[in-house]
C-alpha cells in the first residue's frame, strides 16, 4: 500500500522507545542502537533534517546501579541523570563513525509552553540543523516532575516536530504498529493506516505497557493526534528494523502509518 511521496519528508522527527535501546536487564541493546544510528547517519547524508528524540536514560541507569523494578520519581531522576551520560557517550560514538556530529537537548513541557524559552528551542533546533548536526533530544528528568513533565517521551517528540514544523514524525517501539488488542492478546490485527484519529481508535490504544516503556500505545496516539492536527505526519514501526524508516519515506506502508490533516489548515506553531 502506498502512502506519501517521499521527497515531501524534509525534516523528520524519529523517536526510540527504551524497549529498543535496552535490554530487559537494563544493559545497552548495542545492535539496536547501531542498526538506528546507521539508518538515521544515511538519512542525513542524504539532505535531511533529522531530530533523534531518545527515551532509554532510567533503564540505562538502572542497568548501571543494578537497580530492578518500578521506582518512584525521586529514583527515576536520579537513574535519569546517570543513563543519559552513558546514553550520549554511545550515541557520540556511533554517530561519529559515520562522520555525523550530535547535539544534546534535554527539555521540559514548560520549556516548549513559554514564549520566551519555546523560540531558543526553536533557534537551537534549526541553529543545529543549519551545522548539519543531528539534535538528540529527551526529557530532563531530572526537573521534570508533575507540572511541567510530559512524562513520556511520544508526546515530547510530537511537541518537538510541531515546534520545527517536521514533515515526518517516526516512533520506534517494541511493537511493530497500532493492533486491534494488546499485541499478545489473540485476536490482535495490525491496523496499517489510519485516515482519522477516531474516539474508537483512542480506546484501543488503551492497555498494557511493556516493562521497560512508559506511555504505552495510549502515549503514541496521543502524539499522533498532536502530530496530523499539526499536518505532520506519523508512523510507529519496530525498533528492530530501522530500515523500515526507508520504506515510509519511499511512501511504501508499513508498521501503522498515521495520515497528517493538510498543512494548510494548520497554524505554523513555530511562528512566535
Ligand atoms: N492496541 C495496541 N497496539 C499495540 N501495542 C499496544 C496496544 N495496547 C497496548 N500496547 C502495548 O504498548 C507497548 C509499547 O509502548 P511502550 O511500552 O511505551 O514502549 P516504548 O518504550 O517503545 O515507548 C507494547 O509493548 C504493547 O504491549
Ligand atoms: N525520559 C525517559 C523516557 C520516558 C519514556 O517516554 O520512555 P518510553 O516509553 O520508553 O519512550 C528516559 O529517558 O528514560
Amino acid at each position: 500500500m502506498k502512502t506519501l511521496k517521499a521527497d515531501i519528508y524534509k525534516t523528520i522527527v524519529v523517536k526510540v522507545g527504551t524497549t529498543t535501546l535496552v535490554h530487559e536487564n537494563g544493559k545497552l541493546n548495542i545492535a539496536g542502537m547501531e542498526r538506528l544510528v546507521r539508518v538515521i547517519s544515511n538519512i542525513k547524508n542524504s539532505g535531511k533534517n533529522v531530530v533523534l528524540v531518545t527515551s532509554g536514560a532510567v533503564g540505562t541507569g538502572a542497568g548501571r546501579l543494578g537497580i530492578k523494578g518500578k521506582s518512584d520519581i525521586r529514583i527515576k531522576q536520579a537513574l535519569a541523570a546517570v543513563g543519559q551520560g552513558i546514553l550520549m557517550q554511545f550515541y557520540e560514538k556511533l554517530f561519529l563513525e559515520y562522520g555525523i556530529n550530535v547535539a544534546q537537548i534535554l527539555l521540559t513541557k514548560d520549556d516548549l509552553e513559554n514564549g520566551v524559552r519555546r523560540q531558543n528551542a526553536f533557534n537551537t533546533l534549526t541553529t543545529l540543523f543549519e551545522f548539519d548536526v543531528v539534535p538528540i533530544v529527551n526529557e530532563n528528568d531530572t526537573i521534570a516532575v508533575e507540572e511541567i513533565v510530559y512524562g513520556d517521551n511520544d508526546t515530547l517528540a510530537a511537541v518537538v516536530a510541531t515546534l520545527i514544523d517536521a514533515d515526518l514524525l517516526v516512533l520506534l517501539s517494541d511493537v511493530d504498529g497500532l493492533y486491534t488488542l494488546p499485541p499478545h492478546e489473540p485476536g490482535a490485527e495490525k491496523i496499517p493506516y489510519v485516515k482519522e484519529i477516531t474516539p474508537e481508535i483512542e480506546a484501543i490504544a488503551e492497555g498494557t505497557y511493556s516493562n521497560l516503556g512508559t506511555g504505552g500505545m495510549q502515549s503514541k496516539v496521543k502524539a499522533a493526534k498532536i502530530a496530523t492536527e499539526a499536518g505532520i505526519a506519523m508512523a510507529i514501526i519496530g525498533g528492530e528494523n530501522p530500515t523500515d524508516i526507508y520504506n515510509i519515506l519511499e511512501g511504501t506502508n508499513c508498521g501503522t502509518f498515521f495520515e497528517p490533516k493538510s498543512k494548510a489548515c494548520t497554524s505554523k506553531k513555530n511562528v512566535i
